[in-house]
């Protein structure tokens, strides 16, 4: 199924820029606002992987966290502004990064890009006046999965007490050589959402808002876990959750102390590649590699 994609990364890239218009800005997840931080792992991350950031010595962190669409002043309170992204980029002592990229949902809309791409052009072509059924609503008819994903979003009270996602999974190996599948996940300290009511009398920046007087007061932190497959679990199809129930191994603490140059230089500087990973980490979900295509044709676009 892989091997007979119809789209390749830039036909992704476009579509992005057909629904949300091109505005020389990331394609997606426009709007967002970086913060710095630390990262402390764990003891048990080391028992998992080799990855050298998980090796019981802390690392420096950038940590972007963003609205979903590609309009660069999509309202924080508007539907399509779900689900929120957090993008981490660890910077070790060596001065070497290792990036994850990740949404506040426990998956995604569809199995592969190919589906994605289908997704965003029935957006784009569902705007207003668009006749019903519209393209989009014959989309979600015949895509469950997708629906679910644009109908039980979170809505977060702020971006830093909701949890993220990494969605797509990862091949760990440890020092003796023993490997697992596994998903990410960043858990808040707390989590705090609102209801459709509260979130409709929200104002357009609140979350960026309420973000940056939150760390000037006191550091966000988020608990980073490991979610372990089993060997029913599929590993391909970032579409399908693997269940609660699975083994979590902590990982470590990201703690974020404040709000980084959010400057246009700085700004055009900062990029994450979901398959910027060291050894003891490798892709395992084909759409790792077709996302790391992508992100760098955005990325040029915006300088
Ligand atoms: C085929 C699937 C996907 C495609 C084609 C795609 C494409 C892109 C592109 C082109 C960018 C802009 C990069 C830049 O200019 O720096 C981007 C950013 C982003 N994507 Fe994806 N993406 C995909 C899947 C995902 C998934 C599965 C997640 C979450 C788990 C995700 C979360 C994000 C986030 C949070 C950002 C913003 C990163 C930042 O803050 O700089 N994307 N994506």
């Amino acid at each position: 199924q892989h091997d007979t994609l119809k789209y390749d990364p830039k036909d992704l890239v476009t579509a992005l820029h057909t629904t949300f218009g091109e505005h020389h800005a990331r394609a997606v997840h426009t709007k967002g606002l970086f913060f710095d931080g630390t990262f402390s792992p764990s003891k048990d991350a080391a028992a998992i992987t080799k990855a050298k950031h998980l090796q019981n010595k802390s690392s420096n962190v950038i940590v972007r966290f963003s609205d979903f669409t590609g309009i660069p002043d999509i309202p924080d309170n508007a539907g399509p502004a779900n689900p929120r992204g957090m993008a981490i980029k660890f910077i070790m002592d060596d001065s070497s990064a290792t990036d994850i990229v990740g949404h506040s949902f426990n998956g995604f809309p569809t199995e592969n890009s190919d589906q994605f791409h289908d997704l965003l052009l029935s957006i784009a072509r569902s705007g207003e006046g668009a006749l019903k059924p519209t393209a989009l609503d014959s989309f979600l008819a015949t895509h469950p999965i997708a629906k679910t994903f644009l109908t039980t979003q979170k809505l977060p009270a702020s971006y830093a007490t909701i949890a993220y996602f990494g969605v797509n999974a990862f091949k760990f190996t440890n020092r003796k050589g023993k490997s697992c599948y596994i998903r990410y996940q960043f858990i808040p300290e707390e989590e705090k959402l609102l209801t459709a009511q509260e979130y409709n009398n929200k104002d357009a920046d609140y979350l960026i808002n309420e973000i940056k007087n939150r760390i000037a007061k006191k550091p966000v932190v988020f608990k980073m876990y490991a979610q372990i497959a089993e060997n029913i679990d599929v590993i391909d199809n970032p579409s399908v959750a693997w269940p609660n129930t699975r083994r979590k191994v902590f990982l470590g603490t990201v703690t974020l102390t404040r709000l980084a140059d959010n400057s246009e230089a700085a700004d055009k500087a900062l990029f994450f590649i979901p398959n910027n990973i060291p050894a003891g980490i490798e892709p395992a979900d084909p759409m790792i590699d077709f996302r790391s295509k992508a992100y760098p044709i955005s990325v040029k676009e915006r300088q």
